[in-house]
């Protein structure tokens, strides 16, 4: 019997700056995918505020109460839960993710791209440190959002031995197809599970288009959200990932010394 998972990624409204509407809402989920046998959840980027830019570093304040409240559930529920928040950061604020794992709060990845088409390198810190991290779920790599595009940091990941790369995001129309292609290439290049959770509705000017994936080692779709507020799972069998792995074995046939 091979080792397997069963991971699951939240998509919903987020409502801007409404961190009690927010937390209530993805508590909810997260009961409907642990009674779905879900033991790693992922939730969208900035989940619990929104880009609430005007009032972002008043609202990161509050993180620390929402990671203690998420900490207790996920300890609850016995489950790895993973999404990015407004982190206080001197006079700023940075795009944290947050991994908790049965209680304890394992790691964190302050997202190192930030997105300056949206402004964010201007009113944001970024981080500068990439995160793997061991848990009840398997050995978990992040990326968020925009770090989608730089195949370079998910390569990083896949060396240190990340078998899921999660993605918290808020990905916007309309670059749906950017959003599908890209998830997919870093789970085929790297032979790893891609979990993706995205917002979806309109908050303020941006239309998100959901399609939360879950995407295996060969670039199959196990799980796709659509437009809707919704929950996705599938069982990642990491087994089956090894066995890929060594039939089209990518990297120990890599030549970096050429590149
Ligand atoms: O790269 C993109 O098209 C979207 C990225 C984004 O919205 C973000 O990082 O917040």
């Amino acid at each position: 019997m091979s080792r397997t998972v069963k991971a699951g990624a939240v998509q919903f409204n987020i409502r801007l700056g409404d961190v009690d509407a927010n937390v209530r809402y993805v508590e909810d989920a997260l009961r409907r995918l642990a009674a779905a046998g879900c033991t790693l959840a992922v939730l969208p980027e900035m989940w619990d505020t929104g880009y609430a830019y005007k009032e972002l570093n008043e609202l990161a304040k509050r993180t620390p109460g929402v990671v203690a409240e998420l900490g207790r559930l996920s300890r609850e529920l016995g489950m790895v839960i993973v999404g990015s928040m407004p982190e206080p950061h001197g006079e700023k604020v940075c795009n944290t993710a947050y991994v908790l794992d049965r209680g304890d709060l394992i790691g964190t990845y302050r997202k190192i791209h930030l997105f300056s088409l949206m402004g964010e390198d201007r009113s944001l810190d970024g981080g500068d440190q990439w995160l793997v991290v061991d848990t009840s779920a398997g050995r978990i790599g992040v990326f968020i959002c925009y770090d989608l595009r730089f195949p370079e940091l998910a390569r990083r990941l896949a060396l240190e031995g990340a078998e899921i790369i999660v993605v918290p995001a808020e990905w916007p129309k309309p670059r749906d197809e950017h959003w599908k292609a890209l998830l997919k290439a870093r789970a085929i290049e790297n032979q790893l599970f891609v979990v993706a959770a995205n917002c979806c509705g309109i908050q303020g000017k941006l239309d998100f288009f959901g399609s939360s994936l879950i995407i295996g080692p060969k670039g199959e779709h196990l799980a796709e959200g659509g437009y809707e507020p919704c929950e996705i799972s599938a069982t990642l069998d990491f087994g089956e990932m090894e066995s890929w792995r060594r039939q089209i074995p990518c990297f120990t046939d890599r030549k970096p010394e050429c590149y």
